[in-house]
C-alpha cells in the first residue's frame, strides 16, 4: 500500500471540508443513554477520531474555521487533546494543554467549574505562553459551556488573546453559547 492510499484524500475547498466533517460526525458519533449517569446523552466522538477520513475532515474544518487567525492551539483534556495536536501539526502551531486538576508539575492558574454531570477544575501553566500568543481554544463537545469558559479564562491569566473557541459537537439545548458571551465559537454540527 502507497502512502497515497493510506492517507485519505484531503477534500480540496474549505466549504467542502465543513460538508464532510458535519457528514462524519452524524454518522459516527454515538448516543449513550445514562452515561456517566442516569439522564444523560452522552454523545461519543470517539468513533469519529478512530475513523481516518472522518478524522482528517474535522481537524481540517476546524484548522480552516480559524485559518491565519491564531499562534498556537489550546486542548483541554482529554479528547480536546487530540484535537489540539493535530491542529497544531497541520498548521505548523504549538500546541497548549488545559489539563485536568492536579496533573501539572510548574506553577498553574486553576478555575473550577460545573458540568452537566458534576463538577471539575482545570489548570494551565503560567508561563508556558509569552505575552500575547493569539490562542485557539479547541475541544469536542460544547455543553453548558463550564469548560471551555474556565479554560478561556485560564488561558487569558496566562496572558493569551484567546482569538476563539472550536469544537466538533455543540448540544444546543444545553446553552452553551451563552456561558461564551464574547467568544467566537464554532462549532462543526450542533444538535
Ligand atoms: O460544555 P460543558 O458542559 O463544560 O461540557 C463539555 C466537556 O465535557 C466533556 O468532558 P468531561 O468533562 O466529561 O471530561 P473527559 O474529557 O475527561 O471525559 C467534553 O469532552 C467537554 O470537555
Ligand atoms: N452529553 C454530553 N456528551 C458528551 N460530552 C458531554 N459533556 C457534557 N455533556 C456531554
Amino acid at each position: 500500500m502507497s502512502e497515497t492510499d493510506r492517507l485519505p484524500a484531503r477534500t480540496p475547498d474549505a466549504s467542502g471540508r465543513a460538508a464532510h466533517a458535519r457528514d462524519a460526525v452524524d454518522r459516527l458519533c454515538a448516543r449513550v443513554p445514562d452515561f456517566p449517569s442516569p439522564g444523560i446523552m452522552f454523545r461519543d466522538l470517539t468513533p469519529v477520531f478512530s475513523d481516518a477520513q472522518a478524522f482528517r475532515a474535522v481537524v481540517d474544518a476546524l484548522a480552516d474555521a480559524f485559518a491565519g487567525q491564531f499562534d498556537a492551539v489550546a486542548g483541554v483534556e482529554a479528547r480536546g487533546f487530540l484535537l489540539a495536536a493535530a491542529v497544531g501539526y497541520a498548521t505548523g502551531t504549538g500546541v497548549v494543554t488545559v489539563r485536568k486538576a492536579g496533573k501539572l508539575p510548574r506553577a498553574v492558574y486553576r478555575e473550577s467549574y460545573d458540568l452537566e454531570y458534576g463538577q471539575a477544575s482545570l489548570e494551565i501553566h503560567q508561563a508556558d505562553l509569552p505575552a500575547g500568543t493569539r490562542v485557539l481554544l479547541l475541544d469536542d463537545v460544547l455543553a453548558t459551556g463550564g469548560t471551555l469558559a474556565a479554560a478561556g479564562a485560564l488561558l487569558e491569566q496566562a496572558g493569551a488573546v484567546v482569538v476563539g473557541c472550536g469544537v466538533v459537537l455543540e448540544l444546543a439545548d444545553l446553552t452553551g453559547r451563552a456561558a461564551l458571551a464574547g467568544r467566537r465559537v464554532h462549532a462543526l454540527e450542533t444538535v
